[in-house]
C-alpha cells in the first residue's frame, strides 16, 4: 500500500464504530468479541486484534484493515467459498446446540487441548460429532496446547477408533515440534496444518522452509493484509486454508476475499464464525448457507452499531489504542 493510501488518523479516529459483540459459546476464553469498524473507498473494514496483543502486532492487523478499506482489490477466482463449522472446546452436552447454528457443513473443526481438559475430553468430543454427523469431515485445532507426546497419544486413539482426521492443526507450539511431529504421523496418513507458526512468530515463511507443516492457515488480519497474505501462500507452495479471526461480518468479508483470491483452494476455510457470534454489526450478516459464504463487502447497520456499541471505557481504549498504532504503521 503506497503512503498515499493510508488515511489520516484523526479521519480514522472520527470515523470509528466500536463494538462489543456477544458470543453464544465461550471462545478462546471470551464472552465478548470487541472490534473497531471504519470505512474507506472501498467499503467498511475491521481492526480487531486481541486485546492483549501488544501494539506492534496490532499494527500488522491494522496495516491489513486499512488496506481492505483503502488499498487496491485482488483479482477473485470464485464468488463463494466452501467452509467449514467451528466447534469450541465445548462438552458433548452442547454440541448439537452450538453446531445448529452453522446449517448445512461437510467439515467440522474440533477444539482440542483446552486448558483444564484432557484427552478423554477431546475424545468425547470428536465422538459426539461423528455421532450427530457421521459423514462429516473432522479437523482438530490445539493451538498449540499438546505436547508432541499427547499429539501422538491423541492420533493413535482416534486411530484405534477408526476415526479419520483431516489435519491437525498446531498441535504443538514451536516450528521445531511441529517438525518432529510430522515427520511421526505423516507415515501414519495425518496431515499438519500450522496456524500460530505462521501468524504469530517474525517469518510466516519459516514453517514451510523447515518443513514442519503439510498445510498453511492464513488469516488476512494478522498477516498483514491480503496482498502479503497472497505473497505467503505463493512462497510457501503448500496448500492453504483461510480462516478468520472471529470477527465480525465485516472482517470476515476480507477473509472472503483472500479465499476468493488463492488460485487452488482445496480445503473448506474458516470463515463460518458469526456462527458463533450472538450478534452481528449488519442485517446481512455473512452466515454459511449450505457450507458456503458469499465473496462480498459488508454494509453496516447503524442500529447494530447502537445496539452493541462498547461502553465509554472501553471506547476509550480503543481509540487511544488507535492513536498508539497508527504511529507503527
Ligand atoms: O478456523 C476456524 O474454523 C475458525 C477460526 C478459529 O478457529 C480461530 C479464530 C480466532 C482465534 C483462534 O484462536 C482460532 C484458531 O486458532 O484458528
Ligand atoms: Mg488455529
Amino acid at each position: 500500500m503506497s503512503q498515499n493510501q493510508i488515511p489520516a488518523l484523526a479521519d480514522l479516529v472520527s470515523g470509528a464504530r466500536i463494538v462489543a459483540l456477544p458470543l453464544r459459546t465461550k471462545f478462546r476464553g471470551l464472552e465478548e468479541r470487541e472490534v473497531l469498524l471504519f470505512e474507506g473507498p472501498n467499503g467498511w473494514a475491521e481492526w480487531s486484534p486481541f486485546v492483549e496483543y501488544p501494539d506492534e502486532e496490532a499494527a500488522v492487523w491494522l496495516a491489513a484493515a486499512i488496506d481492505f478499506a483503502h488499498g487496491n482489490l485482488p483479482t477473485l477466482y470464485r464468488d463463494r467459498i466452501a467452509v467449514n463449522a467451528t466447534l469450541p472446546a465445548v462438552a458433548p452436552e452442547h454440541i448439537e446446540r452450538v453446531l445448529s447454528n452453522f446449517g448445512e457443513f461437510a467439515t467440522v473443526k474440533i477444539k482440542v487441548a483446552e486448558a483444564g481438559q484432557n484427552i478423554g475430553d477431546d475424545i468425547a468430543r470428536i465422538r459426539r460429532v461423528l455421532e450427530l454427523y457421521p459423514d462429516s469431515k473432522i479437523r482438530l485445532d490445539a493451538n498449540g496446547g499438546f505436547e508432541i507426546s499427547e499429539a501422538v497419544d491423541l492420533i493413535n486413539q482416534l486411530k484405534s477408533l477408526g476415526i479419520n482426521i483431516e489435519y491437525f492443526e498446531q498441535p504443538v507450539a514451536s516450528i521445531a515440534e511441529m517438525a518432529e511431529l510430522k515427520l511421526q504421523v505423516n507415515r501414519l496418513g495425518i496431515k499438519i496444518a500450522a496456524d500460530e507458526s505462521v501468524r504469530k512468530v517474525s517469518d510466516p515463511l519459516a514453517v514451510a522452509q523447515a518443513n514442519a507443516a503439510d498445510i498453511l492457515i492464513l488469516k488476512a488480519a494478522p498477516l498483514g493484509g491480503i496482498v502479503r497474505a497472497l505473497e505467503i501462500a505463493a512462497e510457501a507452495e503448500l496448500p492453504v486454508v483461510v480462516s478468520s479471526a472471529l470477527d465480525s461480518s465485516v472482517g470476515l468479508s476480507m477473509g472472503a476475499y483472500l479465499a476468493a483470491a488463492i488460485p487452488n483452494l482445496d480445503f473448506d476455510c474458516g470463515l463460518a464464525t458469526s456462527a458463533l457470534l450472538a450478534g452481528d454489526v449488519t442485517r446481512e450478516p455473512l452466515r454459511a448457507e449450505n457450507g458456503f459464504i458469499d465473496v462480498r463487502r459488508v454494509e453496516v447497520d447503524k442500529s447494530k452499531l447502537e445496539i452493541f456499541s462498547a461502553q465509554d471505557h472501553r471506547q476509550d481504549w480503543w481509540l487511544e489504542r488507535l492513536e498508539r498504532v497508527y504511529k507503527l504503521l
